[in-house]
């Protein structure tokens, strides 16, 4: 069922943030927001997380695997709405969780369901590893806080799942789960990111600016590994930056953010290859520069970055 963002509005004090900005990521879906500093991409994500500074204003729908979490059910029938009241887009109908958890549909949850939500059904990844995780909290403790907050697992499942999660991103449990993320590198300690955002198997994966913090190899190597964890998980991801060249390999369809609105949207694929609005230009010419500074071979080297990554 995937996520719904329609008509988000987001206004700070009397500034308006997010103006009126649609999208949907379909079930096992990768879509990425770009666009220059401050033009609202993390606004969007933390509208998605519930996160939003206080005295932050939304209006318009979110409305994840079926229930809506911002905006209330008009939100869902003026869009696309007939004279009659009926919709091209109707309000999302029950999602039956897999470990047999009901939500209920047409309602705006409250702070408590957000919290809940967060962790179990999105997960997150974030620009600088060293600062997510927390560096009192061993990499064991640091990926198993998910599970221990969302199921109820004895220590022996939980540690078995731990394990298998970081080996999964490429750890090796048996030498990093007793360490403090201080004693990891950068490449390190964002895979032990990966893993806790993915331990619990969220439906949806938010990475924003995941890799700005790396050099360009292992930023390579995490979003590949972000892409194919996510694939295998068939869960959908958001992924935020604001470089085309990451964003290629990441995703396959992508929105283009100015000031708090889409001016350009479709598959990166084809934003890439026929830019036609002046930002996206300019984001796809300065992409360029950097893959053919890293690389002597030049963007044709990086094959991924003109196939979409599809
Ligand atoms: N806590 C806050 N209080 C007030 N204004 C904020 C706050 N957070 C963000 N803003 C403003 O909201 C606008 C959008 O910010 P946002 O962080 O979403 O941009 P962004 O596209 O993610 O930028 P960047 O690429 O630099 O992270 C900016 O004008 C910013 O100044």
């Amino acid at each position: 069922m995937g996520v719904e963002v329609r008509n988000l509005r987001i206004t700070l004090g009397n500034a308006p943030i997010v103006r009126g900005v649609d999208f949907s990521i379909g079930q096992g879906g990768r879509v990425g927001l770009i666009g220059p500093s401050g033009s609202g991409k993390s606004m969007i994500a933390k509208a998605l997380l519930g996160l939003l500074p206080s005295g932050a204003r939304v209006a318009g729908g979110i409305a994840m695997e079926g229930v809506i979490l911002a905006g209330s059910s008009a939100d869902w029938t003026t869009g696309g709405g007939h004279a009659d009241g009926s919709s091209d887009h109707p309000v999302p109908t029950l999602a039956d969780d897999d470990d047999g958890l009901l939500l209920a549909p047409g309602y705006a949850v409250s702070d408590r369901w957000m919290a809940g939500l967060r962790g179990r059904y999105v997960g997150t990844v974030f620009q600088n590893p060293a600062a997510a995780l927390n560096p009192t909290a061993t990499v064991g403790q640091q990926v198993a806080l998910p599970l221990k907050r969302h199921f109820r697992l004895s220590r022996a499942e939980r540690r078995e799942r731990v394990e298998r999660m970081l080996a999964k991103v490429g750890l090796d449990p048996a030498d990093v789960m007793r360490r403090y993320p201080g004693q990891l590198s950068g490449g390190q300690q964002q895979r032990v990111g990966i893993a806790t955002a993915l331990v619990a198997a969220p439906r949806l994966i938010i990475a924003d600016e995941p890799t700005t913090a790396l050099d360009a190899v292992t930023q390579r190597q995490i979003v590949d590994l972000l892409v194919s964890l996510v694939d295998d998980a068939g869960a959908s991801l958001l992924f935020i930056t604001h470089d085309f060249s990451v964003l290629a390999r990441a995703t396959t369809r992508c929105l283009v953010l100015d000031r708090g609105r889409v001016v350009e949207s479709g598959p990166t694929a084809r934003l890439l290859a026929e830019p036609r609005e002046p930002l996206t230009r300019r984001l796809v010419t300065a992409a360029r520069t950097l893959t053919l500074g890293a690389s002597p071979g030049g963007m044709d080297d990086t094959t991924d970055f003109g196939g979409g990554a599809a």
